[in-house]
């Protein structure tokens, strides 16, 4: 191996987010792959729990604490939130740098974090000083911080599209309604009841209603980037299928805009962005399958006062391991697109 590759490794590897972590790491230039962690699968080859990658690797599963962290560039936490802030507590400083991509570091306020994830957060100093990774907003931030918290899957979705709107003064902040539809692997790799096959194959359904954590992410991060409070009614549905987000935005306008001023408000945010890509119409999953892209069309309704967005994104990559990998590319000064080119599956 050359001196000069990244080493990392994964916290949480048997995973869903883990394992396209490891798709996309093993065909990265610039990495080298030091450890995946699991508990439960300690000591299996990768490939005996994930088939996938069978002839790609030769790396066994062993459990977290036993990953040398001294030897590391970056570590990846693909982990439940909780487990993740816990793990930092235990060996802080680290002496790597982190990508989490649980929820635990992506509130700066912490009291909301304790309201809506129900639970303590041990280290509200730490999370304070967060960067929050998602680098089309926060690339300055991303690109000097020590701990990054890897944005969640409906937040990407809805932030990208928003962001600029918010910030434009364009909208009404507190008139926000996100309508967003997630693939069942944004639930992970554990059975549960709802996305047990009976009850999610040949279904639609909303959950989470008024009670999901990411609206305050969504609310918050949306602030931090415009300066601006803003309210937004965010539901949740579980969609049929294995991968993809697709999420629509309602707001009302404080003054009329033409197609074309709307067009050019995102291409002045978004159209040197290689991962953003600018739609007439309607995205489609099947258009970012397996890819990092996100793409958004947005468009003035004149006859309701409201703009709409859609956007789609893989929650599985822009929504989790695409997005930390774009990020670890960012904070070790390669070029952000590394190993992230590949063209989305489709069909
Ligand atoms: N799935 C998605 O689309 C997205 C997920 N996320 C977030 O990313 C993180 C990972 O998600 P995902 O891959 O879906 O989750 P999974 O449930 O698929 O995987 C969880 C991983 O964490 C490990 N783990 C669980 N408990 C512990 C523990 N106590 N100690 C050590 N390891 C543990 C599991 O290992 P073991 O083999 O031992 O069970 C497994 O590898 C979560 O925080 C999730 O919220 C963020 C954006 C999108
Ligand atoms: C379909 C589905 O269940 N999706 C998950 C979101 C996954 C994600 O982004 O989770 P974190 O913010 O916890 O990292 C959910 O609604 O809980």
């Amino acid at each position: 191996m050359s001196a000069t590759k990244i080493k990392v490794a994964i916290a949480g590897a048997s995973g869903y987010t883990g394992a396209e972590l490891v798709r996309l790491l093993l065909r990265h230039p610039n990495v080298e792959l030091m450890g995946v962690s699991s508990e439960r699968n300690a000591g299996m080859w990768l490939h005996e729990l994930h088939p996938q990658l069978q002839n790609l690797t030769q790396i066994r599963l062993k459990p977290l604490e036993e990953i040398d962290l001294d030897e590391l560039d970056t570590l990846f936490l693909a982990l439940p939130h909780r487990v993740s802030m816990l793990f930092v507590e235990k060996h802080h400083p680290l002496p790597c740098k982190v990508i989490d991509l649980s929820g635990d570091f992506r509130m700066t306020d912490t009291a909301l974090y304790e309201k809506w994830y129900q639970t303590k957060h041990v280290m509200p100093a730490l999370s304070a000083q967060a960067a929050y990774g998602l680098p089309e907003l926060f690339r300055d931030q991303i690109q000097s911080a020590q701990l990054i918290a890897n944005p969640g899957c409906y937040p990407t979705s809805a932030i990208l599209p928003l962001a600029p709107l918010v910030n434009e003064k364009l909208i009404e902040p507190d008139s926000v309604v996100i309508d967003a539809k997630s693939g069942i692997t944004g639930a992970g790799i554990s059975p549960k009841a709802n996305t047990h096959f009976p009850h999610a194959y040949d279904n639609f359904s909303a959950y989470g209603m008024q009670t999901h954590r990411h609206s305050p992410e969504i609310e918050q991060t949306v602030q931090r980037f415009t300066g601006q409070d803003v309210i937004a009614q965010f539901t949740p549905h579980l969609l049929p299928v294995n991968r993809g987000i697709l999420t629509a935005t309602y707001s009302t306008c404080k003054k009329t805009i033409s197609p074309e001023a709307l067009s050019e408000l995102y291409h002045s945010y978004y159209g040197e962005e290689y991962f953003i890509r600018l739609r007439s119409d309607s995205p489609q999953l099947r258009f970012v399958r397996a890819s990092n892209f996100c793409d958004i069309y947005a468009s003035y309704d004149p006859r309701t006062n409201r703009i709409i967005t859609l956007s789609a994104i893989d929650n599985l990559m822009k929504g989790a391991a695409g997005q930390a990998v774009q990020n670890m590319n960012l904070i070790n000064n390669l070029k952000e697109t590394t190993g992230l080119t590949e063209s989305p599956v489709c069909p």
